[in-house]
């Protein structure tokens, strides 16, 4: 099934929107596959938004995004990647509806709060750079409640 990468990024974490976060998706019934906390290098940081690498706030966006520790997350379920785009709202959180996570919980856009694969490319690109060791397999007992 579809798998998206979801990350919560450094000021999610510092703000204490894990649980919010990982609620929105949990709720809506998609799996959670993977999930680590962890701090990454600047080339780490660079190598996720190596399409970004010309943009003027790149720099600004690595140094965001090296501050400290961010949660990586894999879920699972029909179209996640762009119903996980809908679910975490615009890029720029002055344009993200209400309801939205940006929406909800972000003012500026290089504070964001979230990241989510924009294609099932980008996300299968992602997951491999962010879960090398691989994800869990585990199967939701609740699959028959969620999919008909
Ligand atoms: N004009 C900007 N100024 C500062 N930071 C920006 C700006 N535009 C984008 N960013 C940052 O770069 C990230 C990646 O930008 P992109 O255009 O790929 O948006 P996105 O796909 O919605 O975001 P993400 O990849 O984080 O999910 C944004 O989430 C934001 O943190």
């Amino acid at each position: 099934m579809e798998q998206s990468f979801i990350m919560i990024k450094p000021d999610g974490v510092q703000r204490g929107l894990i649980g919010e976060i990982i609620s929105r998706f949990e709720k809506k019934g998609f799996y959670l596959k993977g999930l680590k906390m962890v701090t990454v290098e600047k080339s780490f940081a660079e190598k996720h938004y190596e399409d970004l690498s010309a943009k003027p706030f790149f720099a600004g966006l690595v140094d965001y995004i090296v501050s400290g520790p961010v949660v990586a997350m894999v879920w699972e379920g029909k179209g996640v990647v762009l119903t996980g785009r809908k679910i975490i709202g615009a890029t720029n959180p002055a344009e993200s509806a209400p309801g939205t996570i940006r929406g909800d919980y972000a003012i500026v856009v290089g504070r964001n709060v979230i990241h989510g694969s924009d294609s099932v490319e980008s996300a299968r690109k992602e997951i491999a750079l962010w879960f090398p060791e691989g994800i869990s397999a585990w199967q939701s007992n609740a699959h028959s409640w969620i999919y008909e």
